[in-house]
């Protein structure tokens, strides 16, 4: 058999064993009661920049069920990333402690980005288990926190489970279903086939709804803006292995569409996180020498116009080589 006919039967095989459904978890009583037989603390950890109009219903949702009503979550934590409108306020007043991530470990230097939020989200949070969701989500349900906890909490051998959905794209007032996810698409899952075919049975690699085991978590480094998710599926699979991860189907997911130039950022600094794990893998540097800007082309009727931005995705170290995050979860 040749070597990618194995691996598509391996992904094939693993995909009918790690792919669950968020409705095999929703009798939260026996979430609860299988959480307590581990003896496992959970948190919940939130990143969010400049998100009032949807974080306090995303709060107020998963809080009233997950942590009031049934003992799912032992902590509930807002990551903000300088957000300049309520947001903080928002979750402040919801009873959420909220942290500035630029304000965290200020000794290693304050940079942008939700894996910075990420990264540091692991230092402020206690939990044996921790989950992360977007902030933006419109059509929040608890689901979106249970559906990630249930495989984790019944499969001891999974260390990450990513979220997947249906993902409609807004334009001007109408849902178009099936059209989101489009750095997904064209930049993600093309690039996870090309080098990484073993992930090719995730369906959302880039999800932001998904949780993971601390031990695990703080071992990987952390891409610092928006790589930290390809980033985080391929170092787990490299250190734990392909059956170390498991994807849930939270039906539908609904959030704020960003511009396609936004989109096309998004795609530069997730490449340069694969290409960051591919320079490890083949032991050369691959992007020590290359533009790691981006000239952002804009057009203003009758006229086109050129800028550039600086782009340089940058990557942490794992948490657990911190002395600050060692001393603060006392580990010798
Ligand atoms: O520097 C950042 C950028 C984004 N986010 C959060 O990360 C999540 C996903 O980002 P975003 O909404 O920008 O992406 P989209 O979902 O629109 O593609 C949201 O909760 C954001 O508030 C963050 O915490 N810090
Ligand atoms: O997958 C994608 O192409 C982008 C953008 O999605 P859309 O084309 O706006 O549906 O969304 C990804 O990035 C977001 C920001 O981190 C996350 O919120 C999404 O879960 C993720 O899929």
């Amino acid at each position: 058999m040749s070597g990618a006919k194995a691996i598509s039967l391996l992904v094939d095989r693993w995909f009918a064993e790690n792919t669950y459904h968020a409705s095999e978890f929703d009798d939260l009583q026996r979430l609860v009661e299988t959480k307590e037989k581990q003896n496992l603390t959970i948190s919940l950890a939130l990143p969010a920049l400049n998100e009032e109009e949807t974080v306090g219903t995303v709060i107020q949702t998963i809080k009233s069920k997950l942590m009031d009503e049934f003992h799912l979550l032992d902590e509930i934590v807002l990551i903000d990333s300088t957000s300049s409108d309520r947001t903080r306020e928002i979750a402040r007043q919801l009873g959420i402690p909220v942290y500035i991530h630029q304000e965290l470990l200020r000794e290693y230097g304050p940079r942008r980005g939700k894996g910075e939020a990420l990264w540091k989200s692991l230092l402020v949070t206690r939990g044996d288990i921790v989950v992360w969701i977007d902030t933006d989500i419109v059509n929040i349900h608890p689901r979106f926190v249970y559906g990630v906890l249930g495989p984790l909490l019944v499969n001891p051998r999974l260390q990450l489970v990513k979220g997947f959905y249906q993902r409609p794209l807004k334009s001007e007032d109408r849902l178009q279903s099936a059209a989101g996810g489009r750095v997904t698409e064209l930049t993600a899952r093309p690039m996870i086939n090309l080098f990484y075919p073993e992930l090719s049975g995730i369906i959302q690699p880039l999800a932001g709804e998904y949780g993971g085991r601390r031990k695990a978590l703080e071992q990987i480094s952390f891409s610092s803006g928006y790589g930290v998710e390809i980033g985080m599926i391929i170092e787990i699979f490299e250190k734990f292995g392909l059956e170390s991860i498991g994807q849930v189907d939270l039906l539908e997911r609904i959030h704020h569409n960003q511009t396609l130039e936004a989109l096309s950022k998004m795609s530069f600094v997730i490449l340069q996180a694969i290409f960051r794990r591919l320079e490890r893998r083949y032991g050369r540097s691959l992007l020590e020498d290359v533009n790691k800007s981006m000239k952002l082309i804009h057009y203003s009727e009758p006229n086109y116009f050129l800028e550039v931005e600086e782009l340089p995705e940058l990557e942490r170290p794992p948490m657990v080589e911190l002395p600050e995050y060692r001393a603060a979860h006392h580990i010798e």
